[in-house]
C-alpha cells in the first residue's frame, strides 16, 4: 500500500463559491502532486456510504444531505509523509481553530461546511482513493 499518498475533496460550499482553484493552487504550493482529479456530484447514497463510520453520529444525516447538495472534487494527492501533511496544510476540523495559512482558516465557513476533506490514515486514504477511482 502506499503510504506517500492521501485523499481530498473539495466540498460543496468550496466548489460553489469558486475556491476550487484557489485550494488546489494551495495544495500544489504545499508540495503535493495531483495524482486523480474528478468534479462529481455525490447521490445522498453515495455520500453516506462514504461518511458510514459517522454514521452514529448526530451530524450524520445533515452531513450527508450538505455532501450532496451540490457538486465536489474529488483528488488523490501524492507527496512524502502525505497524509500528516495534508492534515497539517487543511487545518482544524472546525474553522474557528484552524491555524493561519491553513485550507480551513481561509475558506472554511462553518464545522460542518469546512472547504475540505482530508484522510486521516494510509489505510482510509487508500479505501477513499479507490471509493472514487477504483484500485490505483
Ligand atoms: N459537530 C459537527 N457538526 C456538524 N458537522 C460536523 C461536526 N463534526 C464534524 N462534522 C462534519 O463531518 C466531517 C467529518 O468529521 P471528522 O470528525 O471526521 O472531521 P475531519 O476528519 O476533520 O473531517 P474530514 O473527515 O472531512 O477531513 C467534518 O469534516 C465536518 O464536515
Amino acid at each position: 500500500m502506499a503510504t506517500n499518498r492521501t485523499f481530498t475533496m473539495i466540498k460543496p460550499d468550496a466548489v460553489q463559491e469558486n475556491h476550487i482553484g484557489g485550494i488546489l493552487s494551495m495544495i500544489e504550493a504545499g508540495g503535493f502532486r495531483i495524482v486523480e482529479l474528478q468534479k462529481i456530484n455525490l447521490s445522498a447514497e453515495r455520500a453516506g456510504q462514504f461518511y458510514a463510520v459517522h454514521a452514529e453520529r448526530p451530524f450524520y444525516n445533515d452531513l450527508v444531505k450538505y455532501m450532496s447538495s451540490g457538486p465536489i472534487v474529488a483528488a488523490i494527492l501524492e507527496k512524502d509523509n502525505a497524509v500528516a501533511d495534508f492534515r497539517a496544510l487543511i487545518g482544524a476540523t472546525n474553522p474557528a481553530n484552524a491555524e493561519e495559512g491553513t485550507i480551513r482558516k481561509k475558506y472554511a465557513k462553518s464545522i460542518e461546511a469546512n472547504a475540505v476533506h482530508g484522510s486521516d490514515s494510509d489505510e482510509n486514504a487508500q479505501i477513499e482513493g479507490d471509493f472514487f477511482f477504483g484500485n490505483k
